[in-house]
């Protein structure tokens, strides 16, 4: 701390005491260096003095950001300028040496350096820019910033930090300013600002833009000590007036009582809050350098937001009680007022000497300050002073307060976060799309339905007025027709007889009576050729009106079968419509189904990969003459086979004899029995010797070769040998028949060489593969055969066990899906899982592949997921679905996380994105 010098000259003439804090000069503390005095004009953006663009982009550990200091000075008023008139101000200010100086009497003066000096003549806009400037860009560039203005009461805080200007737009404080600069830096649309403004009176928080709401509580994170007042009214800002505004609404609820010193005195602390929300571009962040490789992130794509926070804070003044003349509840005040500040007052020793104590919870004022002292916020001080020589104590005092502030460092933090919010809106926004795609899919198909109904309606009802049109045309033709022929006829009757009549009078009147005779004979004869003409022309018209009934009538039932037709597509449209609805559900299932499918696939190509690499294989050491012709033999043929020359093998067994072979694994002589058990092995190795070998008791004698035999070599090879023979399920079957489960895993138990080791886990994975043994396999202790191996950390035993781990989760999830198997996974109950999680990122890459499915398999069934979660392999999941470099195991893993509801649970409670 500053110490009195001896005398010091100063321009010659004048004597005073030199009074440098020598932790702000420039080199002597590092931590307090005053390299760069002044307030730096530009804040982060600038990547000025602090660097904060710079720095803090490569790791937001945070930049240092010492706490700066101007002193202002207010011209003397008009009291002063009377009362005071004989007397010279009790300091003197050199603001080209960011100097002050501080009268003892007449001859003798301290000095302080500050940040900023700025006189009485100091314009209100240089004092924003000096003071306020650099943290408003701060904070419009995601960091929190303070501005505070600290002195005794009537000497220019309010005057510096909440002028309004309304009147006269030169005195605009920087309140007014900083808002002036906020909302012209913003984009209204992608960005928000909005405000708080409180007051601290009598250690009660209230909200100045809603007095009744008092007694406002402090919020701390747990997690990141960070301090809010959730419960303070919070206004959104879009322009400068309503800002204004909303000053003046908090302007006239602000407490303020006379008091000797200043008629205008504030007894309260006024803080207004201003929150700058920004959504970045990832290329801006801090986080691109970090996560721009991964392709997850850029999938995601969650916006970045900057929250930065401005923080202006108005102080009670900090005179002493007994000058400002209070009492009664006006002395609780200045004594409440006092208490908030001395707190203050001591947190900044304890951060200015870096005490390991920093009593911030001695009251709220130092709370809400948490962050601007000692925190992450960039801050900015100013302190007040009148010039009158009769508050001299003042004066120093907040003098002194100023320079312990100067040596407060604080770390900047950008404060910058994946916006998950506004990823959620967007991922809601598209949902909402779909489902109205879908509903408008669904709609224009009903119409389409409605719309073919109809047409079909129309079409038969149109059918039918036609066809009766037709119907009644017709019947009326032949109506008319009869009626005229019937007519016709009666008229002819008519004519017939009287013509009869007219002949038979004259002839009875003649005399000539053969004459008579003759004539009515040939009338007679004439009208009954009428006649019968007249009953042919009645039976012709008979028939067609029979023709014409027959017409009606197969019209009538043409009309019916179109009725029925009509009825039956009716019904058709009903049932394509259930057709539908069913194959909506049915859509549901498949796509549950695709996933699985895919993991058996991959699984499948795991499988084949497994079985060519073991057809490559295959080998043995030194052979004995008489078999060694016959292993060489063997070899030559599998060498050769891929080139047809597959007969050969047949000669084999006709020249040996694969019985001989067979009947050698039990030779006395241990060399015969090793080279035997190479050949069988060899011949195994080939698939279409396979079922010979079982037919021939082969697969019997590999298996009491395990239980009889002591030898090392005869196990590895005998358990290779099982190993190929347990690829055809049939012989899977036979092995696990025969308890080929108990003696692979006593001989797992038994054997130290990882070869032998490894021939087994072969085997046993193999069983794995198998659906219908799974249950039998695990009762037999086939699971804790294949953990108990992994104490051998061979590479080739650990793929081996990973092999099968997944070849059993595939059976198990496949058996959940067709409703066989419930409850939770074998392998977890056989306590598998620590094993797979710790194996999960394996560097070898077969492991992790294995072990990978093997994880995705046992996520698919819910009923496992719960220990999955407590066991650590939801976060093995959520890194495949980012990193694995398989992408099909990638979506995978990625869709199984999404489809199971309790995954999706404990992500979204541990903000997990994927
Ligand atoms: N730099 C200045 N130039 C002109 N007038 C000033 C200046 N600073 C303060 N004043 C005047 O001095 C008076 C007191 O100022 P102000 O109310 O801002 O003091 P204060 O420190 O906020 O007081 P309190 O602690 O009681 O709230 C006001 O009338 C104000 O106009």
């Amino acid at each position: 701390m500053a110490t009195s010098g001896g005398g010091n000259y100063r321009n010659g003439t004048h004597k005073s005491s030199m009074k440098v804090d020598r932790s702000l000069s420039l080199s002597s503390n590092p931590k307090s260096s005053v390299k760069s005095k002044s307030l730096p004009s530009s804040g982060p953006r600038r990547n000025s003095t602090g660097s904060l663009a710079g720095g803090a982009a490569k790791d937001n550990a945070g930049v240092p950001g010492r706490v700066r200091v101007a002193v202002r000075l207010r011209p003397r008023n008009a009291e002063e300028l009377v009362e005071d008139a004989d007397f010279a101000d009790c300091v003197e200010l050199q603001p080209e040496l960011k100097r002050l100086k501080l009268r003892k009497n007449n001859w003798d003066s301290d000095t302080y350096e500050f940040d900023e000096v700025l006189t009485e003549f100091a314009s209100q806009k240089r004092v924003y820019e000096v003071v306020a400037k650099p943290v408003v860009e701060s904070v419009l560039d995601g960091y929190n910033g303070t501005i505070m203005a600290y002195g005794q009461t009537g000497t220019g805080k309010t005057y510096t930090l909440g002028r309004l200007g309304e009147e006269d737009t030169a005195a605009r404080g920087i309140m007014v300013r900083a808002m002036e600069d906020i909302l012209a830096d913003v984009s209204l649309e992608t960005d928000s600002v909005s405000v708080s403004y409180l007051q601290l009176y009598m250690e009660t928080i209230q909200d100045l833009l809603d007095p009744a709401n008092d007694n406002i509580p402090i919020v701390e994170d747990p997690k990141t000590g960070d301090v809010s007042v959730p419960g303070a009214t919070l206004v959104e800002i879009r322009d400068q007036h309503s800002f204004v505004e909303l000053l003046r609404l908090g302007e006239a609820h602000r407490f303020a009582a006379n008091t000797k010193l200043n008629t205008e005195s504030s007894r309260s602390h006024a803080i207004l809050m201003v929150h700058v929300k920004r959504s970045v571009k990832a290329r801006d962040s801090a986080f691109s350098s970090e996560n721009g490789n991964s392709p997850h992130m850029k999938t995601l794509k969650p916006s970045l937001v900057r929250k930065g926070k401005l923080v202006v804070v108005d102080l009670a003044g900090s005179e002493r009680i007994d000058k400002s003349g209070s009492e009664g509840h006006t002395l609780e005040e200045a004594k409440s007022i006092n208490l908030s500040l001395s707190a203050l007052g001591k947190c900044i020793n304890a951060l200015a000497e870096n005490s390991a104590h920093v009593p911030v919870r001695d009251s709220k004022l130092t709370r809400l300050l948490k962050d601007s002292f000692g925190g992450t916020a960039r801050t900015s001080l100013v302190i007040t002073i009148g010039p009158s020589p009769r508050h001299r104590g003042e004066t120093a005092s907040t003098i002194m307060f100023g320079q312990r502030a100067m040596k407060v460092e604080n770390m900047l933090k950008l404060k910058e976060e994946f916006d998950y919010k506004s990823l959620a809106r967007r991922l809601d926004i598209q949902l909402d799309k779909l489902i109205a795609e879908h509903e408008r899919q669904q709609k224009a198909f009903e119409d389409e339905i409605e719309r073919i109904n109809v047409e079909a309606q129309n079409r038969i009802s149109e059918f039918e007025s036609n066809h009766a049109d037709a119907l009644e045309k017709e019947r009326l033709k032949y109506q008319k027709d009869y009626m005229d022929s019937i007519k016709k006829l009666e008229e002819q009757l008519v004519k017939s007889q009287q013509k009869n009549g007219s002949e038979k009078v004259p002839v009875g009147l003649r005399e000539d009576g053969s004459a008579l005779t003759s004539n009515t004979e040939s009338s007679k004869v004439s009208a009954a050729e009428e006649v019968a003409e007249l009953k042919k022309l009645l039976q012709k018209e008979n028939l067609l009106r029979k023709t014409a009934e027959e017409e009606v009538n197969n019209l009538k039932s043409q009309i019916a079968q179109w009725k029925r037709s009509e009825a039956s597509g009716n019904s058709e449209i009903l049932k394509l419509r259930k057709m539908l609805e069913d194959e909506a559900s049915q859509k549901e299932k498949l796509e549950g189904e695709i996933a699985i499918l895919q993991s058996q696939l991959l699984q499948l190509s795991f499988d084949a990969d497994e079985t060519t690499r073991r057809l490559d294989r295959g080998g043995s050491g030194k052979v004995p003459s008489g078999l060694d012709s016959l292993i060489s033999q063997v070899k030559h043929h599998q060498q050769d086979s891929g080139n047809g020359e597959k007969a050969s093998i047949a000669k084999l067994f006709e020249q040996v004899g694969l019985q001989k072979i067979l009947s050698l694994l039990e030779a006395e002589d241990a060399d015969v029995r090793i080279h035997a058990v190479k050949v069988v092995a060899n011949l195994a190795a080939e698939e279409m010797n396979q079922e010979k070998i079982v037919e021939a008791g082969g697969l019997t004698s590999l298996l009491m070769l395990l239980r009889n035999s002591e030898d090392e070599t005869i196990h590895r090879v005998a358990a290779g040998a099982i190993a190929n023979l347990a690829m055809n399920e049939t012989n899977q079957e036979l092995i696990m028949s025969q308890g080929g489960i108990g003696l692979l895993s006593m001989t797992a138990a038994n054997a130290e060489d990882p070869q032998t080791l490894r021939m087994v886990a072969g085997a046993i994975a193999n069983l794995c593969g198998n659906d219908k043994l799974q249950m039998k396999l695990r009762s037999e202790g086939g699971i804790k055969a294949l953990l108990g191996m992994v104490r051998c950390r061979h590479a080739d035993v650990l793929a081996q066990v990973a092999r099968g781990i997944a070849n059993f989760a595939k059976c198990e999830s496949r058996a959940a899906t067709q409703g066989t198997k419930t409850g939770r996974s074998l392998l977890i109950e056989d306590g598998a899982l620590p094993w797979i999680v710790q194996n999960a990122n394996n560097e070898a890459s077969p492991i992790r592949r294995h072990i990978e499915l093997a994880l995705c398999h046992l996520a698919q069934h819910e009923a496992n997921a719960k220990d999955m979660i407590s066991g650590g392999a939801l976060w093995e999941l959520v890194r495949i679905s980012r990193d694995c470099a398989r992408e099909d195991i990638r979506t995978l893993s990625h869709r199984t996380l999404t489809s199971s509801p309790s995954f999706q649970a404990e992500m979204r409670r541990l903000r997990i994105g994927h």
